[in-house]
């Protein structure tokens, strides 16, 4: 049965990697831009419900709805920037971002994307998906937030902008997060 779901986000980018990832399900998927607030804080799933229940607020009860928030942790920094990571990028830029980890051999990182989902009677359910990397000068075009500058441990030493869209999907933090979406959506 083919499934109306909203999708709230602002961002270009993130959109059209969505869309492709649920491309093959049976979702009729449509964008909300709405710029919602971001909770403070570093527990990525309580920020990605608390987005989703905002949702809920401003587009009314009853239609399923779903956010996404997208963090980048350095180990070196217990986590941090995490979700910060976009006014990181906002306000410093890339190459200062590398920057920060200069004097610290540790330069792993963790892409991770936080699904949340409210379902037609308001039950949230979470989803989660993990890449390991690390953080390197940045390489590719930079198209896509901080894509240059990170290396996933099984891209073959490539950032993810320098992969194609299709390859980064397949090992990348959202598309781990939507692959166990859309096995949920797919049994319901
Ligand atoms: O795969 C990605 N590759 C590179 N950069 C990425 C990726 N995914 C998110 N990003 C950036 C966008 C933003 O600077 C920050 C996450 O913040 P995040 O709140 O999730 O995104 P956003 O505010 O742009 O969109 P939304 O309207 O869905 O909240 O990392
Ligand atoms: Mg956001």
């Amino acid at each position: 049965m083919v499934q109306d779901i909203v999708f709230v986000t602002g961002n270009a980018n993130k959109l059209k990697e969505v869309q492709m990832l649920l491309s093959g399900s049976d979702i009729n998927l449509s964008n909300e831009p709405l710029d919602l607030d971001e909770l403070q804080d570093t527990d990525l799933q309580k920020i990605a419900v608390a987005k989703c229940q905002q949702a809920v607020q401003v587009l009314g009860a009853g239609k399923p709805v779903f956010v996404e928030d997208t963090a980048l942790t350095f180990q070196e920094f217990n986590g941090l920037p995490g979700a910060y990571i976009k006014w990181f990028l906002k306000s410093m830029g890339l190459e200062k971002i590398v920057q920060m980890l200069d004097n610290f051999p540790n330069k792993s990182a963790q892409a991770i994307t936080t699904i949340a989902y409210a379902d037609s009677e308001g039950k949230i359910h979470v989803f989660e998906g993990i890449t390991d990397g690390k953080i390197v000068p940045a390489r590719g075009p930079t198209a896509f937030g901080w894509d240059p500058i990170f290396e996933p441990l099984e891209s073959h030493g490539q950032t993810y902008a320098e992969m194609t869209k299709e390859d980064k999907n397949v090992i990348s933090h959202r598309g781990r997060a939507f692959a166990k979406f859309n096995q949920f959506l797919s049994g319901n």
